[in-house]
């Protein structure tokens, strides 16, 4: 279990997480929703290591993690993909795959194996260039290198970001094939409603730093959404 106590994350003066808390159950699939510029990505940074807390304190397992590196998190079963993806464009698809694995795996190829089986798309790609593929399969590409540390939880920010309805579906699929497969718990931070209905069983919405409505995904109301999502 994921927990997060009470965190506070400040850019400078800039208060952006005031007293954020929730509790994250295994194999959870959590969706964190709300407008632009509330703090998702921020709370997700915070997470994973990136930023420091100002207060407050994130606990994995019983484990207290708040002020360990990224990559110790990274080493608890703590696996990020970020917004915009962040494949490197002159590595070919098994080396940006491979990246995610080295500091974590100790049979590359075996786990390589493992992720593939998930991303037919990829696999047909492996020897061209990251920067080749289309938004889809590089989005699918973020993801399999965030599975090669073999996580226990996997924390996305905005998968669907820019990416064809059509292509979106698939990865919706493909999210919870693995999650079932591998046991994860998912934590994705999402502005497509519809997306985030599908494939999440909980919802957190959160307005400047605070987290103002949460629950079962299929309790989520027209209301809430009108109120704390609509644009
Ligand atoms: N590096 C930074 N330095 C200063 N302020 C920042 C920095 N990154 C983000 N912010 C500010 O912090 C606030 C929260 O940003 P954050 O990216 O966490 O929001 P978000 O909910 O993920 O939004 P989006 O959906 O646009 O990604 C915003 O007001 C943003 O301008």
């Amino acid at each position: 279990m994921l927990v997060i106590d009470d965190i506070n994350v400040n850019y400078g003066k800039s208060k952006v997480i005031n007293g954020i808390s929730m509790k994250i159950g295994d194999r959870e699939k959590l969706a964190i929703l709300g407008r632009n510029g509330v703090g998702k990505t921020t709370l997700l940074k915070s997470v994973i290591g990136l930023l420091p807390l100002e207060k407050g304190r994130i606990r994995l397992d019983d484990k207290e993690i708040s002020r360990q590196s990224p990559h110790w998190r990274a080493q608890q079963g703590i696996a990020y993909v970020p917004q915009g993806r962040e494949i490197i464009p002159d590595l070919t698809v098994e080396e940006n795959l491979e990246l995610g694995g080295y500091a974590h795996t100790k049979d590359l190829e075996e786990q390589k194996k493992k992720v593939l089986r998930f991303f037919p798309a990829l696999e047909v790609h492996l020897k061209r260039k990251g920067g080749v593929l289309s938004g889809g399969q590089q989005q699918q590409l973020a993801i399999g290198r965030a599975l090669m540390s073999n996580p226990k939880i996997l924390l996305l920010d905005e998968p669907t970001e820019g990416i064809q309805p059509n292509i979106v579906a698939e990865i919706a699929k493909i999210l919870d094939r693995v999650r079932e497969e591998m046991s994860i718990t998912l934590v994705i931070v999402e502005q497509n409603l519809k997306f985030a209905r599908k494939i999440a069983d909980h919802y957190v919405i959160i307005q400047k730093g605070k987290v103002v409505s949460e629950g079962e995904m299929a309790h989520l109301e027209e209301e809430t959404i009108k109120k704390y999502l609509a644009v």
